[in-house]
């Protein structure tokens, strides 16, 4: 009798055929995706759909078809049970202004179920693990947009849930500001080992903070993948080398050797890794072990000199690069909900500029 063995699949979020339609737009359109513990991304551009599906995922809003459940309840249903387990933290400001951080998350904590003084110390022990100190104690008007973020942040773990919606969290920071929030937004995972689902309109920031990437395009899955595969499915060598007398143009000569060897090369073309003199560098397809032999063999067959040959790794952004447009931003422009086929060229378009 042959043996079989299933692997069950753990998934913390999972949406099957998920709709939301509004009267004149449709903000999600059949939407099936599972997603596993730890920390994923949610990235599409403004419009494609991230918000409304946060609001049907805490039972907030009823979506139009389709079911969807987070923690195994159903959103329809278990409205009251999922919120319990999972803490939210939205794109808008919503802090009363004259009141203090540690009002505000205790408020929030005893409105999560908390006792009073279980309340007080999971705020102190909160708000000391995102970054608030003194401040605290201050009322929440004079707050900088980083430390709002960071009540935001705090806000959503106070209840110590399981799961924790993260809307844009580092929208209006400067580079340092959302380089710290995403080092924050990691460390809720490895720390507490709670799972995170967090979006973004850049996909730069994901891929340094996220076990796994889903991107949305008009309401529609465009893909989901783990963050590795999306930059290790594209890996490439550069390789640069010297000129010599018999090939004074030595990296032309490579690239015709290696063409002939059955490699698929390309140049790394202007500012590819922005280094000055990336023209001068080749890009070869990663096919396997064989690959840097043969460009080891090709180098040496020329009797060229080897400056560099080092593993590239593709960032996210530029496989939604389209062929023409190599200078695109690592910023999802406004595609603003098109519903159209699932295409890479809907990407870096945008006018937002790169900022992640
Ligand atoms: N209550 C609503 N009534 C009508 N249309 C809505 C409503 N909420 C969202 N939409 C529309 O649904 C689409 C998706 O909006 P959603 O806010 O989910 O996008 P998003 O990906 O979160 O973008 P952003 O980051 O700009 O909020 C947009 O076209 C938006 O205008």
């Amino acid at each position: 009798m042959p043996h079989t063995t299933t692997v069950e699949r753990v998934t913390v979020i999972a949406t099957e055929s998920l709709s939301k339609r509004f009267p004149r737009v449709t903000a999600l359109d059949r939407l099936s995706v599972d997603i596993a513990p730890g920390v994923t991304g949610l990235v599409g551009a403004n419009g494609a759909g991230k918000s409304t599906l946060i609001k049907i995922l805490l039972g907030l809003s009823p979506a139009s078809e389709g079911r969807a459940t987070v923690l195994g309840l159903d959103v329809a249903k278990d409205g009251n049970a999922i919120r319990e387990s999972v803490g939210y933290m939205p794109e808008h400001d919503c802090l009363p202004p004259d009141v203090s951080a540690t009002e505000f998350v205790v408020h929030m904590a005893r409105m999560s179920g908390l006792p009073p003084s279980a309340a007080r110390e999971r705020t102190a022990d909160t708000l000391r693990h995102v970054g608030l100190y003194e401040e605290r104690y201050r009322p929440m008007g004079g707050y900088s947009t980083g430390m709002k973020q960071r009540v935001k942040l705090a806000q959503a773990l106070v209840h110590d849930p399981r799961l924790v919606l993260l809307d844009e969290p580092t929208n209006g920071l400067d580079p340092v500001g959302r380089d710290e929030m995403l080092g924050l937004i990691r460390r809720v995972h490895t720390d507490f080992g709670i799972s995170v689902l967090v979006t973004s309109h850049l996909l730069g920031e994901l891929e340094r903070t996220c076990d796994h990437v889903v991107v949305i395009d008009g309401g529609k899955l465009l893909r989901s993948s783990s963050t590795s595969d999306f930059t290790q499915a594209t890996a490439s060598l550069a390789v640069e080398v010297t000129d010599t007398a018999d090939h004074p143009d030595g990296t032309t000569a490579l690239r015709t050797a290696l063409d002939r060897a059955g490699l698929t090369v390309q140049p790394a073309g202007r500012g590819a890794d922005g280094a000055p003199g990336s023209d001068h560098v080749l890009l070869v397809d990663v096919a396997g072990e064989e690959t840097y032999d043969t460009v080891r063999d090709a180098i040496v067959g020329l009797g060229l000199g080897l400056v560099r040959m080092e593993q590239r790794r593709h960032r996210i952004a530029e496989i939604f690069r389209s062929d023409d447009d190599p200078d695109a931003p690592d910023a999802l422009g406004g595609t603003t909900g098109t519903g159209g086929p699932a295409s890479g060229s809907a990407y870096g378009k945008g006018g937002a500029v790169d900022a992640a």
